[in-house]
C-alpha cells in the first residue's frame, strides 16, 4: 500500500504532463463551453446613448408637473427623434433613444392621452433620469468584457456579443478517445446473459465530456487480448487524450497497462491514494495523453471528475481547471481514513450533506442518486454529525 501516490501529487503530475492547446479563432456560434485564449476587450458601449428602459413618454424633469405637447415617436431601431422643447413629450418604447432635451421617461401606465396632450394620473415620487438607461451603463468600449481563461457559458457569449464580435480567440477544443474493455461486455439496450453486462462506462463518461470543450469519439466492447487492445490504442494516436477504461487493475486479463507499454507508451504513475479510483494509470503514448481508469462505474466516474475533466479544461485553456470544492455540514458521522482519500456517493440539500451508507463502486444505483462526492482527505479523524465538510458537485 505504501507505494500508492497521493492524490494532489497524482493531479499535479497529470497536469504537469500536458500543455495548453493552441488557440483558434471560431465564430462566437461554435464557441460554447471553450474557454477565451485572450481577455476581451469591447468593441462598443452598452448602450451606445441613453435609452429608454419603459414604453412611455420621455419628458424634461424640469416639467415633470406636465401636461405635455405630444411630439414625435421614438421606437427601438430607429435613429432618435427630433429634440424636444419645453412643455413637450414623445411616445417612447422600451430600447430607443431618447431624443435630445429629454431626460426621463414616465410610464404609459402613469399618464391619460387624447391623442395631443398628455397629463400625469399617478405620480409615484419621479426622479430625474427615471427608466432611462444611460450610455455606457452597462460596460464602455476599451473595457476588458472577459477576461483569458474565462469559460464561454452562455451568458459570457451573450457579453461577447453585445461587446460587439463576431468571432472569439478560444483554446482549441479537445480530441479524446474513449476505449472501453472487457469480454463481458455488450452494446446498450441488448440481452445480456449472466456473464454480461452492458457497456455503460463509455456512454458515462463521453455524457461527462458533452460539457466541456472535446471532442469525443468512443471504441466500446474492446476485447481482452493484446492484439485487440493494441489496435484499439493505435488506432486512437491522433487524439490529444486517449482515456481507457476498465483493464487497470492487477488481473490476469487486466491488458491495458501491458498494450500501452507493448506499443512504447511511456508510465508517468499507476495507483493512487485514494477510494475509489486506485488502479488510476496516467502515460504518455507519443503525443498523446493516456489516462486508464478503472472499470467499476463508480471508479471510473470519481477519476474522470478528478482527473479527466480537469485536464481537458487545462489543456483547453482553462485558468481554473480543478473541480470546485464546496462545503456543507455531514448529517451522519463519518469514520476516520486511512492513507487513501475517499470521495463518497451523498446527497447534498440546502441544509446538509448525506453520505450513502453503502459506498461500492460498482453500484450504479448510489451513483445515480448522488449529487455530491462528499471529499475526506487521507488520514482525516473521525467527524462528528454537524461538522463542515467538503464536497464536489455532480
Ligand atoms: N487483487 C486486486 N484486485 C483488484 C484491485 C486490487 O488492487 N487488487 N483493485 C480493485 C479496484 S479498486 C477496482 S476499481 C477494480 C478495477 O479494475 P479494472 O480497471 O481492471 O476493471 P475491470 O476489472 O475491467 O472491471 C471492473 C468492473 O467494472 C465493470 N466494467 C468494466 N468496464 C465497464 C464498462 N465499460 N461498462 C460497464 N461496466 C464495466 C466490469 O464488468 C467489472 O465488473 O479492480 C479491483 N480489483
Ligand atoms: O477503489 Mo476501486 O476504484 O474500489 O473501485
Amino acid at each position: 500500500m505504501s507505494s500508492l501516490l497521493p492524490l494532489d501529487e497524482a493531479q499535479n503530475r497529470l497536469i504537469a504532463m500536458a500543455e495548453p492547446l493552441p488557440s483558434e479563432t471560431v465564430p462566437v456560434s461554435d464557441a460554447k463551453s471553450c474557454y477565451l485564449a485572450q481577455d476581451l476587450v469591447a468593441k462598443r458601449s452598452q448602450p451606445a446613448a441613453d435609452m429608454s428602459a419603459m414604453d412611455g413618454y420621455a419628458i424634461n424633469f424640469e416639467d415633470r408637473e406636465g401636461p405635455w405637447q405630444l411630439v414625435g415617436e421614438c421606437k427601438a431601431g430607429s435613429p432618435p427623434c427630433p429634440a424636444m422643447q419645453a412643455g413637450q413629450a414623445a411616445r417612447i418604447f422600451t430600447g430607443a433613444l431618447m431624443p435630445e432635451g429629454a431626460d426621463t421617461v414616465v410610464m404609459q401606465e402613469n399618464v391619460e392621452s387624447d391623442g395631443e396632450q398628455i397629463r400625469l394620473i399617478d405620480d409615484p415620487s419621479p426622479v430625474r433620469g427615471r427608466h432611462v438607461r444611460h450610455a455606457g451603463g452597462d460596460f464602455k468600449a476599451g473595457d476588458i468584457a472577459l477576461k483569458a481563461g474565462t469559460r464561454l457559458t452562455a451568458a459570457a457569449l451573450g457579453h461577447a456579443v453585445i461587446a460587439g464580435v463576431g468571432e472569439l480567440s478560444v483554446g482549441r477544443r479537445v480530441n479524446v478517445a474513449i476505449l472501453s474493455t472487457g469480454d463481458e461486455l455488450v452494446t446498450p439496450g441488448t440481452a445480456t446473459q449472466p456473464h454480461q453486462i452492458p457497456a455503460s462506462n463509455d456512454v458515462m463518461v463521453a455524457a461527462l465530456l458533452d460539457q466541456l470543450p472535446a471532442r469525443s469519439r468512443s471504441i466500446s466492447r474492446i476485447k481482452d487480448d493484446m492484439e485487440s487492445l493494441c489496435t484499439a490504442l493505435e488506432s486512437a494516436r491522433d487524439c490529444d487524450i486517449i482515456v481507457t477504461i476498465g483493464g487497470a487493475s492487477v488481473g490476469d486479463h487486466d491488458l491495458v497497462a501491458p498494450a500501452f507499454k507493448q506499443l512504447g507508451g511511456e508510465t508517468d504513475f499507476w495507483k493512487i491514494a485514494m477510494k475509489p479510483g486506485k488502479p488510476l494509470m496516467a502515460g504518455k503514448l507519443g503525443n498523446s495523453l493516456v489516462l486508464a481508469l478503472p472499470g467499476n462505474p463508480g471508479s471510473a466516474f470519481v477519476t474522470a471528475t478528478l482527473f479527466l475533466l480537469p485536464l481537458i479544461r487545462y489543456m483547453a485553456g482553462a485558468t481554473n481547471y480543478m473541480p470546485v470544492m464546496k462545503s456543507a455540514i455531514t448529517n451522519s458521522a463519518l469514520p476516520p481514513t486511512n492513507q487513501r482519500a475517499e470521495f463518497l456517493r451523498a446527497k447534498a440539500d440546502g441544509t446538509g450533506i448525506t453520505a450513502f451508507n453503502s459506498q461500492d463502486s460498482a453500484k450504479l444505483s448510489i451513483l445515480a442518486a448522488a449529487n455530491a462526492l462528499l471529499y475526506r482527505p487521507a488520514h482525516s479523524p473521525e467527524q462528528e454529525k454537524g461538522e463542515n465538510v467538503s464536497y464536489i458537485e455532480i
